[in-house]
């Protein structure tokens, strides 16, 4: 349960990783440690090409590191992969569009074999958790694209892993909406007592849900900051307005602009 354990769930340390291409060595990541606790909420920004969606991607054995070790639940990414450790959200929403919203949902829940009893449960539930009740039914194009980025957040969370890795999941919506999904997401943290990794390029994105902030700077991506956030759990939106928001912003903000080469 969230704030009994505060066991480490992903661990890494001095992770590298290099990729060969035609035009050759492209460092990714370099010397990229860090602990992510339970429940922690572990926002990573950094300007494009630093490696935040690399290291997300090493979380979710999607790649190999070059060097260094990482674990996720105490087992290698490959194991928690096995081991359905974690829900993935990408950026776009990703929704088959001849599936209804349920039926989208469904889909891991059908690969993993669960009862037919124990899906419509499950997609029951998630359907509620992130205020889609009602619209299972209907298909991906029926839904605005705030409500696809909710039901791929459901699918996600369909067979209740205790990590969520989202990788700009609302970077493509306008920012109202990414503001009540952000409001959203926080009260879902709250209810679940999930780890969350969560890459933005947005500051106020990043202040707002974070219990940690890591900043990293590209050419290769490091970890140049990582802030610990003082603001209390409960969060109205209008908590940006702070002194204590805006001094965290700041922080971020400098972090980025000492890490960026302006080309
Ligand atoms: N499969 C790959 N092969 C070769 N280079 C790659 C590969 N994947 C990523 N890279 C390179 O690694 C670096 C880090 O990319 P990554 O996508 O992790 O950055 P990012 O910080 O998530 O960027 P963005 O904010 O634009 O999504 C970039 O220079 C990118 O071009």
């Amino acid at each position: 349960m969230k704030g009994v354990s505060q066991a480490t769930v992903i661990e890494a340390k001095n992770l590298d990783l290099t990729f060969q291409t035609n035009d050759g060595a492209v460092q990714a990541l370099s010397g990229v440690t860090l602990d992510i606790a339970a429940g922690d909420f572990v926002s990573f920004i950094g300007p494009s090409g630093c490696g935040k969606t690399t290291f997300l991607r090493c979380i979710a054995a999607l790649e190999q590191p070059t060097g260094g070790t990482l674990t996720v639940n105490g087992m290698t990414p490959e194991e928690a992969r096995k081991a359905r450790a974690y829900g993935y959200v990408f950026q776009a929403a990703g929704l088959y569009p001849w599936r209804t919203i349920a039926g989208n949902i469904r889909l891991p829940l059908e690969i993993m074999g669960f009862s037919r009893a124990e899906q419509a449960e499950r997609v029951k539930n998630v359907l509620e958790l992130v205020d889609l009740a009602g619209f299972g039914g209907k298909f991906p194009w029926q839904l605005s694209g705030g409500m696809q980025q909710r039901a791929s957040i459901a699918r996600a969370l369909s067979f209740d892993a205790d990590i969520l890795l989202m990788d700009e999941p609302f970077g493509a919506l306008d920012e109202i909406v990414r503001d009540h999904l952000n409001e959203e997401l926080l009260k879902l943290w709250a209810r679940t007592g999930k780890t969350i990794g969560f890459v933005t390029h947005s500051i106020p994105e990043a202040v707002y849900l974070s219990t940690r902030i890591v900043v990293m700077s590209p050419r290769p991506g490091r970890i140049t900051d990582v802030i610990e956030s003082p603001l209390p759990k409960d969060r109205p939106l209008d908590i940006r307005d702070t002194p204590e928001f805006l001094e965290i912003a700041h922080r971020v903000r400098e972090g980025l602009r000492a890490g960026h080469a302006y080309d």
